[in-house]
């Protein structure tokens, strides 16, 4: 990984917990991934200048992420652990605010994640946070989802029918009551390979992953319902709608925050 790319997640990462971890912060989620440790690094400089709320408690979404929190010395929980508070929207949140890496980021901040494959608690953490802020390098930074990222889309799914399911999903159509759903005419999903280990992958949650690639995603949501609605699919690694902003370090050095697109139109 070049030294660029490094220090343009190092100043995302900065720069977001700079701005959302303020000492009224109680509950904070912690994603997963490279990015994610940048944001730790910068929870403990702010942990030993006494500038954290003294009864943070952080909540993990993977094994790597508990580790990362424990080796920090801050206080962890897990999600089932904390009360749940129905915000103004109608939502049930229990946690302020949650910081999280992205695979591929498009103009109204619907992500791709789940390249560590850690996006089931990932989006468990997320959909019970008041605030989901993204951090990442430029080089996932998009217009369209699948411009960037040309791994596929992280689907967890039961081991127990993950033959059945691959099949479902490379029968998928494209179009959908008119409309192009993404780029591709039927998608190829590829069960994921561990690296130093024979066989696939199995998550934090014992399941196995499907990359699906699929091209350019034109609608993000509909994919991300189409592809939940096979039994058997555990989480879809596309986050629609969720995230309120995403940080991105640039190859120049500066950094840029992002809103949701339709967000800026409404505020003009
Ligand atoms: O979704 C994720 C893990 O499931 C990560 O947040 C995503 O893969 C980005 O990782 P990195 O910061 O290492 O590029």
């Amino acid at each position: 990984m070049s030294d660029l790319v490094e220090q343009s997640k190092r100043s995302a990462a900065f720069a977001a917990v700079d701005k959302h971890v303020l000492p009224s912060v109680r509950v904070l989620g912690i994603g997963s991934g490279s990015t994610v440790v940048y944001a730790v690094d910068r929870l403990l400089e702010l942990k030993n200048n006494n500038q954290l709320n003294p009864k943070l408690v952080c909540v993990p979404t993977s094994f790597q992420s508990k580790q990362l929190i424990a080796d920090a010395g801050l206080q962890a929980a897990d999600l089932d652990d904390l009360p749940i508070l129905d915000d103004a929207q109608g939502g049930f949140t229990s946690i302020d605010v949650t910081i999280d890496g992205a695979d591929e980021v498009d103009s109204e901040l619907n992500a791709i994640k789940g390249g560590g494959g850690a996006h089931l608690r990932e989006k468990l953490v997320a959909n019970a946070s008041n605030k989901l802020v993204l951090i990442a390098d430029y080089r996932k930074d998009s217009q369209v989802l699948g411009e960037k990222w040309s791994k596929g889309i992280p689907v967890e799914v039961s081991p127990l029918a993950w033959r059945t399911i691959t099949r479902q999903l490379e029968h998928m159509p494209c179009m959908q009551k008119g409309s192009r759903l993404f780029e591709d005419e039927h998608p190829v999903a590829n069960l994921r390979q561990a690296v130093r280990k024979a066989g696939p992958v199995v998550t934090d949650n014992g399941n196995f992953i499907l990359d699906v690639c699929v091209g350019n995603i034109y609608d993000p949501p509909a994919v991300e319902r189409l592809f939940k609605m096979i039994p058997g699919v555990i989480e879809v690694g596309i986050f629609s709608n969720m995230a309120s902003e995403a940080w991105f370090g640039n190859s120049d050095g500066s950094i840029v925050c992002r809103i949701p697109k339709s967000e800026i139109k409404k505020r003009e």
